[in-house]
């Protein structure tokens, strides 16, 4: 039974906003208010008075009711929402890292008309995308001139404050018939950096592990999770195979999960003190996560957007390029980053045509620095331009 009161505004009422966020906010007590930009998702959850969320595994399924959110149009009703978040307790989002731009502005106007003395506590900001430092990302947007004024800056603190966190949690594609219901895995982890909040109160919400020192959860997360998932999709994708569940039934491929988790892990084990017992247990969780075979995960999906999959802090580069730089192995990860330029013009994916683009109209070096970040005196670079090379020769012939 929820507890009532309180009110959350969350972007993005897609997957995880529905299934994972909204669920534990609702669970939490919260009035969930989404802001989103697709009009016909807004009616849809106006009209509708629940949701259910769907859990399944290896130990059967179970289910959330949703009930007490309302829905927002965050391009044609800006005004509305800004009053929302100025009553609002909680800001979340999840929208994916390069939208966060878009939806900074509207967020700056709601926390600057908030009151900022003892009758209002601060907005708390957590961003719930898989990126390192998203809600700093989002902070930055934020309190950017053209969306803060700068003399409003010095007492911004007063009316809001900002989280980084970790959020992982599998949600697949939905069947188009099934309305609002998510159905999802099981598990889920939900980490915060509690430091910003401590002075203002923490917010009760359920499920939250709250910590001092996010930075282990969260890279370990991401270059075992999303690099775990991405290798298999990526190599997948090029062998084929149409969901995440038929790539690991293929030997060799998830002979190159193994590889690029193991090469993730020696840096992991090395950089944050993890044990190696522990991170190959983890290890092995992942691969039977990602394995599930009762979530239909489209290997389209869980590859989607290459572009920032490539880039400098994400799943492939980062930790090879530090691999790299401390002398450890890279051969998986490098083949998993050769998949990944290989996923060239799929359907619906605007950055894999972006890509394409990027391929034909540059040199290997360019492409490299470009995409992936990396400078001519970094160690990984000359095995970077020689992937790149590889597959432009490659395409050169097809
Ligand atoms: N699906 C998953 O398994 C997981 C996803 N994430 C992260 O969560 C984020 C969202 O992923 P999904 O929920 O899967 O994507 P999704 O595509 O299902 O949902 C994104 C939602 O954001 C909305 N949106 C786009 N532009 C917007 C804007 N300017 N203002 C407001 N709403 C806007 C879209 O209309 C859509 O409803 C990504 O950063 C992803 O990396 C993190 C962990 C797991
Ligand atoms: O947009 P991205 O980075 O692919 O995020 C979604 C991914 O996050 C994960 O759910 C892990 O938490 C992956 O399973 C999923 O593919």
């Amino acid at each position: 039974m929820a507890k009532m009161g309180k009110k959350a505004v969350h972007f993005g009422a897609g997957n995880i906003g529905r299934g994972f966020v909204a669920c534990f906010l609702h669970n939490s007590g919260y009035e969930v208010v989404f802001a989103d930009v697709n009009g016909d998702l807004i009616d849809t959850i106006n009209a509708t008075p629940s949701y259910r969320v769907i859990e399944v595994g290896s130990e059967g399924t179970s289910e959330n009711t949703i009930t007490n959110y309302r829905a927002i149009n965050s391009r044609t009703h800006e005004d509305d929402l800004v009053d929302e978040i100025r009553t609002a307790d909680v800001v979340t989002c999840s929208v994916g890292p390069n939208i966060l731009k878009f939806i900074a502005p509207v967020i700056a106007k709601g926390i600057d008309a908030r009151a900022d003395g003892p009758e209002q506590t601060p907005l708390h900001v957590i961003a719930c995308e898989n990126a390192i430092g998203a809600t700093d990302t989002l902070a930055g947007h934020i309190k950017d001139a053209r969306n803060t004024s700068p003399e409003r800056l010095d007492s911004h603190h007063l009316r809001a404050r900002y989280a980084n966190s970790a959020i992982d949690r599998i949600v697949p594609a939905q069947d188009p018939n099934a309305g609002l219901d998510v159905t999802l895995e099981k598990f889920f982890e939900w980490v915060v950096d509690k430091t910003p909040f401590e002075d203002v109160g923490i917010p009760s919400i359920d499920g939250i592990n709250w910590v001092d020192n996010l930075a282990p959860y969260i890279e370990r997360k991401l270059y075992t999770v999303n690099t775990g998932h991405a290798t298999a999709a990526y190599h997948g994708y090029n062998r084929r195979k149409r969901t995440v569940f038929d790539a690991l039934q293929d030997k060799q491929i998830m002979a190159e999960v193994r590889g690029a988790l193991t090469e993730s892990k020696n840096l992991l084990v090395a950089k944050h003190g993890i044990s190696e017992d522990a991170q190959i247990a983890y290890m092995n969780k992942i691969i039977k996560r990602i394995g599930n075979p009762h979530l239909e995960d489209a290997v389209e999906r869980v590859g989607r957007a290459p572009l920032r999959k490539l880039s400098r802090k994400e799943r492939f580069v980062g930790p090879a390029a530090e691999a790299a730089e401390n002398n450890m192995p890279i051969d998986y990860l490098l083949d998993a980053i050769e998949m990944t330029f290989r996923f060239q013009d799929v359907e619906g994916d605007d950055e894999s045509k972006e890509l394409s683009a990027i391929m034909s109209d540059n040199t290997p070096e360019d492409v490299v620095a470009k995409v992936c970040g990396i400078q001519a005196t970094e160690k990984i670079y000359p095995r970077l331009v020689e992937v790149v090379k590889r597959v432009q020769d490659d395409s050169r012939e097809d």
